[in-house]
């Protein structure tokens, strides 16, 4: 199954927009487990089992586990959740970008020792640098565009020649001749809603993968606002703010608790703002 149609059939099963990223701190960890990396496996699944239901997508950001040398957990958390989420896609936080050579070894990365059904990239070094990805059938591939972070600035809101800004021309490619098996998306901060409205304009179909509600403070409901639209899906992440939400023996149900709130807040934004 394609990672849009995965995508689009989690969103209608949960009626939801939430993405939960799974971004494990062993610092944060609650009790006993606090500060121990053997953990990681046991916070995330246990988070993913709280919050199952309640997604449309997970996104473990793999540098997470890679620090913790916790590979081998990240591998059985992403079999865990095809076990207890079947049918929920996992994007592969990895934000990838490389010759195309390099690039091939970190899609089988990606795709074959993680199984994840989509994986974030970098679109720097330019379209031979993706279409590695793009060889994986089914598989979906999702570009930094707009990021959430302030220092996002810098380079994507520069002009280039022709007076469009990069991160449009990223969008621009990106929906049209760089999307060649239809596998594409895009990533807009939650932190810049008039961005998002404007890369959903010239993408109007790409599924858009939103970070930045919760601790980064994206409103949650410009967010969908700016970015929904009927054909044009979107994906909105929360990571800290449902992972630590409690750090007492309630870590689960708080989890929980955040993430349905969430949803709903989503949910509601969602169904008044739709045209
Ligand atoms: O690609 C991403 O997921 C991403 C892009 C971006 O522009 N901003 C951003 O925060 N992220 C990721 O989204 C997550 C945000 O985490 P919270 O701020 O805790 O919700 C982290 O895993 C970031 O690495």
């Amino acid at each position: 199954m394609k990672f849009t149609d995965t995508l689009a059939a989690a969103t209608r099963r949960h009626d939801s927009l939430l993405c939960v990223g799974l971004d494990p701190e062993p610092s944060r960890f609650p009790g006993a487990w606090k500060g121990d990396a053997e953990r990681i496996f046991d916070f995330c699944a246990g988070i993913v089992d709280a919050t199952k239901d309640l997604v449309c997508a997970f996104k473990p950001q793999i540098a997470y586990f890679h620090a913790h040398r916790a590979e081998d957990q990240l591998e059985r958390l992403m079999a865990h959740v095809r076990r207890v989420a079947p049918g929920v896609p996992v994007i592969l936080d990895a934000k990838r970008g490389d010759i195309g050579a390099t690039a091939e070894q970190y899609a089988r990365e990606a795709f074959q020792r993680y199984q994840a059904d989509a994986v974030t990239l970098s679109p720097f070094m330019g379209f031979d640098s993706i279409e590695p990805y793009l060889r994986w059938d089914g598989k979906g591939a999702i570009l930094l565009c707009r990021t959430s972070n302030p220092g996002g600035d810098d380079l994507q809101a520069q002009t280039l020649q022709g007076g469009e800004k990069l991160y449009e021309r990223i969008a621009r490619l990106a929906a049209g001749e760089w999307n060649r098996g239809g596998q594409l998306g895009l990533v807009v901060g939650a932190t810049y809603p008039a961005e998002i409205a404007r890369v959903r304009e010239l993408a109007p179909t790409l599924p858009l993968l939103i970070p930045g509600v919760g601790v980064q403070g994206g409103d949650a409901e410009a967010t969908v606002r700016a970015g929904l639209r009927p054909g044009g899906p979107i994906v909105v992440n929360s990571s800290r703010a449902v992972l630590y939400a409690s750090a007492g023996d309630d870590w689960a149900a708080a989890a929980r608790r955040v993430a349905d709130a969430t949803r709903r807040q989503l949910g509601v934004a969602a169904a008044t703002s739709v045209v």
